[in-house]
């Protein structure tokens, strides 16, 4: 089943020397199970295609459809969770707080414990439940966040660059339950330069001059 699909999305941003057409027209289509990477050079446009993907920003045309209904407005969590690159993570909670977040806002609060505990347990970063974000490292920052957006197991996951600034055994920790996400059902998008995450993907896609094609 696709859970993810995008057809002709265009997206340009006006700059002082002139408008810059970022996307020119973009088909996708990402199945339920399914991790696909997308890769290209900096500033080939794969935030902006994961900002349409997730409602943060409506393309000049195209459509996109997340779990068979059109994107109208942002989706549930528990239909498309995000990791952008910015983290996002609320300044003002714990990490554990953080991750618990999503559950908490669906009213799910039962799961938290154990789904916080042993996602953060996975990641290496159960030591520092109780830390805000300014008190830990990028990386373990970019961890939580990851497990932010898979705690309430979402039936798409966008990961913008979940690999970047970490070391080796948290590269394989992350890829693991990226993974395991898409195991358990979830379609996964992740945007990548890395080759490690090109070798545990089903596929690969590149953006290149605003269009997309197989890596
Ligand atoms: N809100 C915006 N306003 C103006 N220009 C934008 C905006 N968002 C993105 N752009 C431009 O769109 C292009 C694509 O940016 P984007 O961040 O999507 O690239 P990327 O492929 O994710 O790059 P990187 O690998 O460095 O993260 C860039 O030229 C950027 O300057």
């Amino acid at each position: 089943m696709t859970a993810l699909l995008a057809r002709g999305l265009t997206r340009g941003f006006d700059h002082p020397d002139g408008r810059v057409e970022v996307l020119r027209g973009v088909d996708l289509d990402v199945a339920a199970g399914e991790v696909v990477t997308v890769s290209g050079r900096s500033g080939s446009g794969k935030s902006a295609l994961f900002a349409l993907l997730c409602g943060f920003d409506k393309p000049d045309s195209g459509t996109v459809e997340v779990c068979g209904a059109p994107l109208a407005a942002i989706p549930a969590w528990a239909d498309c969770a995000v990791l952008p690159q910015a983290l996002g993570l609320a300044q003002e909670l714990t990490l554990a707080e953080n991750i618990a977040l999503p559950l908490v806002l669906s009213g799910r609060r039962g799961e938290v414990a154990d789904r916080v505990r042993d996602l953060m347990a996975e990641l290496g970063i159960d030591a520092l439940a109780d830390r805000y974000p300014p008190e830990v490292s990028y990386g373990q920052q970019q961890r939580a966040a990851l497990a932010r957006a898979v705690a309430i197991r979402p039936r798409v996951l966008l990961a913008d660059e979940p690999t970047a600034h970490l070391d080796h055994a948290s590269v394989q920790a992350v890829l693991g339950l990226v993974r395991r996400t898409a195991g358990e059902g979830a379609a996964v998008l992740v945007a990548t330069h890395h080759d490690e995450v090109h070798r545990i993907a089903d596929r690969g896609l590149t953006l290149t001059n605003g269009r997309i094609s197989a890596r």
